[in-house]
């Protein structure tokens, strides 16, 4: 969880019922890029030297293959943005997935990710994790592609979902691979309603986003 003012002073205006929507868009944008900052710190990186005018000095550079980042359609869609102005050169795959409003269950309707995955760090953009339904099937489709250190990034998480997502994924180790996952968040709300939303949350984060569908 990011302990700063700047990112609780952002999400408070954006948990606010009267945030239009270009706000809510451009605040959530620059939450991201805090986030971001913090989410990555363990960013794999390949000692270098470059020329100064003066003299070598040694510094690193992004290691290769590039990060992948996935925003989970539509609402992680938001923070696309906010995510690659900090990590320009990384590549993007794109996943769709819907939550069932009765069974709060997820479906996946597009995947536009590598087939293959490893050797890849990835970061999972996604602002809300309430049930944690979403968040566990998009991160073990990536761990069943090879994905073996993914960074999953959400504005904010229920205690529920981060527990049962941890569950999750405990229970269906798919090989003896060792998986690093880690989500960073703004912050972890009370609780979720009998209809899976988060309290106090912000609401429908895709509506407030792009509106209705
Ligand atoms: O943790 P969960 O209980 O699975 O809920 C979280 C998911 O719900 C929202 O998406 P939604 O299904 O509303 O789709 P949208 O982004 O198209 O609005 C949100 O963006 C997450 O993806
Ligand atoms: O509170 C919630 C829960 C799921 N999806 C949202 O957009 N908001
Ligand atoms: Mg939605």
């Amino acid at each position: 969880m990011i302990d700063h003012p700047l990112v609780a002073h952002k999400l408070t205006i954006l948990r606010d019922v009267r945030t239009d929507s270009p706000t809510f868009r451009r605040l959530a944008d620059e939450l991201v890029t805090l986030l971001a900052y913090e989410a990555t710190r363990d960013v794999r990186v390949t000692e270098t030297t470059v020329e100064t005018p003066l003299a070598p000095a040694p510094g690193v550079q992004l290691s290769r293959p590039r990060p992948l980042v996935v925003p989970i359609l539509r609402a992680g869609l938001g923070m696309l943005d906010g995510m690659t102005r900090l990590l320009p050169t990384s590549e993007v795959g794109f996943l769709g997935m819907a939550r069932d409003e009765d069974t709060l269950l997820p479906a996946a309707y597009a995947d536009r990710l590598p087939h293959d995955l490893s050797e890849r760090q990835c970061y999972v953009l996604d602002p809300m994790l309430a049930t944690g339904g979403t968040l566990a099937a998009s991160l073990r489709l990536l761990i069943d592609r090879g994905a073996d250190h993914i960074t999953s990034i959400c504005l904010l998480a229920a205690p529920e979902g981060l527990e049962a997502t941890r569950a999750k994924l405990a229970q269906a180790a798919p090989d003896e691979r060792s998986v690093k996952l880690r989500v960073v968040t703004a912050a972890v709300d009370e609780r979720l309603d009998a209809n899976g939303f988060i309290v106090p949350g912000l609401g429908d984060a895709g509506d407030r986003l792009y509106g209705c569908l």
